[in-house]
């Protein structure tokens, strides 16, 4: 007897690389993947407190969203067109220190998760102020999350400066120390917000408690420019010479790259968070995937927020990395569907340092896992299961989501968060923005 018996038409398992499996069945029992094997072997094998049957769908690893700011769901619309540096000093900034506390965050962070879990992301990292709140809302929402706690070395809505941020994070860390699906890591928010002695601190720390990091970085050419007319140092080197590049950093962004930047990805083991429809939209610049794979770099998905982008919705990610390599390549081949598949899930993983956990199918892993409905017109005829998911907008086509074997979406419909109530403070939100009340 075990907990849940999944029959599947399709089961990507994204290791082994380049699977599919027709007909097949995940055995789930402790929150964790016991077995995958064929439909008719599973019913033999196994008697399942609950059996469910997904006859028109393929079951994935749940999509792991590598970067975010769950809270700016709340700013969705509110500035867009605009380049980074202007849309951040002269319009978000401002509006996050007029509008973001505590409720902001946990308010905005459960519309993103109701999002994410309805576009298949079962894990995602979040970087924004109050992080105690958005680690709450996953915690009682049942996400696995990352929570990196975001240190700039001027005065936010959360933290008085570089230090303020610090001892508060490590607070925190502190108590999401066992938690099974809640971790705390550094954030320094970017090369032009954190200074070196902060960024000194965070390097002896991270090493100290073995604890992952992720910043933005090399976001846009400007950025990269100011930091060579200004030290002479691009700002790779510069984390390389501060000890921060090392094999638990996560590097956001990565467009305006040189040969330098890669070889040092690479020797450090670093992995690059790619953001492509922020960079898009914001006009940034473009992440050289296709480089960055070829000189085995890791690279995952991240959505930035939702003011940004402006949807949560990982699979769109993934449709658009795959089209955007082949674009700024020239090289139809650059990003195929299996690959961009892997970095939406096992690559993700790889990022946040839950590889043993999550990203994949494999026995023993956790049941974090999304089904997705394949039977629609806009997915036939259907030749090839991954080509779809990545090809036709199939973030509306999930159904079901699980996180460690516990159902979070069921026939699209949250279980474990509100959507009436979630709708609803996002007007009264907007209202309050809008100067309306
Ligand atoms: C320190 S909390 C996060 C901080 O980052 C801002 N932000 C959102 N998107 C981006 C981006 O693409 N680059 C740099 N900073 C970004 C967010 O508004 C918060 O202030
Ligand atoms: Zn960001």
């Amino acid at each position: 007897m075990i907990d849940t018996l999944i029959h599947a038409r399709w089961i990507v398992p994204v290791i082994p690389e380049q699977k599919v499996f027709e007909n097949c069945s995940l055995a789930i029992d402790g929150g964790k993947i016991l077995a995958l094997l064929p439909s008719a072997e599973a019913s033999e094998r196994y008697r399942a407190k609950e059996e469910i049957r997904l006859d028109r769908h393929a079951l994935i690893p749940g999509l792991i969203n590598t970067h975010t700011h769950a809270a700016m769901t709340l700013l969705r619309g509110l500035a867009d067109d605009r380049p980074l540096m202007e849309w951040l000093e002269q319009h978000i900034w401002p509006a996050e220190q007029k509008w973001v506390n505590p409720e902001f965050a946990a308010d905005g962070s459960r519309l993103a998760m109701a999002e994410m879990l309805r576009s298949g992301t079962t894990t995602f990292s979040d970087q924004y102020f109050f992080p105690e709140a958005t680690a709450a809302a996953a915690r009682e929402a049942g996400m696995r999350a990352q929570i990196a706690f975001p240190v700039i070395d001027f005065p936010t809505p959360w933290s008085r400066d570089g230090d303020d941020a610090l001892e508060k994070g490590l607070a925190l860390r502190d108590d999401y120390r066992a938690h099974e699906r809640v971790g705390v890591v550094f954030a320094p928010h970017a090369p032009y917000t954190v200074g070196d002695t902060t960024l000194e601190k965070i390097a002896i720390y991270a090493a100290e408690l073995q604890v992952p990091v992720q910043m933005h970085l090399h976001e846009t050419t400007s950025e990269v420019e100011r930091a060579l007319a200004e030290t002479g140092e691009r700002p790779t080197e510069r984390l390389q010479r501060l000890g921060l590049l090392g094999p638990q950093t996560l590097c956001v962004h990565m467009t305006a790259v040189n040969e330098r930047d890669i070889e040092l990805l690479r020797e450090s083991g670093a992995h690059v968070a790619h953001c492509p429809k922020s960079n898009l939209k914001l006009a940034s610049g473009f992440c050289p995937v296709d480089r960055l794979l070829a000189a085995r770099v890791n690279v995952a998905l991240g959505t930035d927020g939702a003011a940004s982008n402006n949807s949560l919705d990982l699979f769109s990610e993934a449709g658009t990395a795959a089209l955007l390599a082949k674009a700024t390549s020239g090289d139809a081949s650059a990003l195929p569907a299996h690959r961009a598949l892997a970095m939406a899930t096992i690559n993700g993983a790889r990022a946040l340092g839950i590889e043993d956990t999550a990203g994949s199918l494999e026995v023993g892993k956790s049941a974090d896992l999304a089904a997705v409905d394949l039977s629609a017109l806009e997915q036939q005829p259907l030749h090839d299961p991954v080509s779809q998911l990545i090809y036709t907008n199939c973030g509306q086509r999930v159904t079901d989501v699980w996180v460690a074997g516990r159902q979070l979406l069921k026939g699209r419909q949250l279980q474990t968060l509100n959507e009436v109530e979630l709708v609803q403070r996002a007007r009264e939100w907007r209202d309050r923005i809008a100067g309306l009340v």
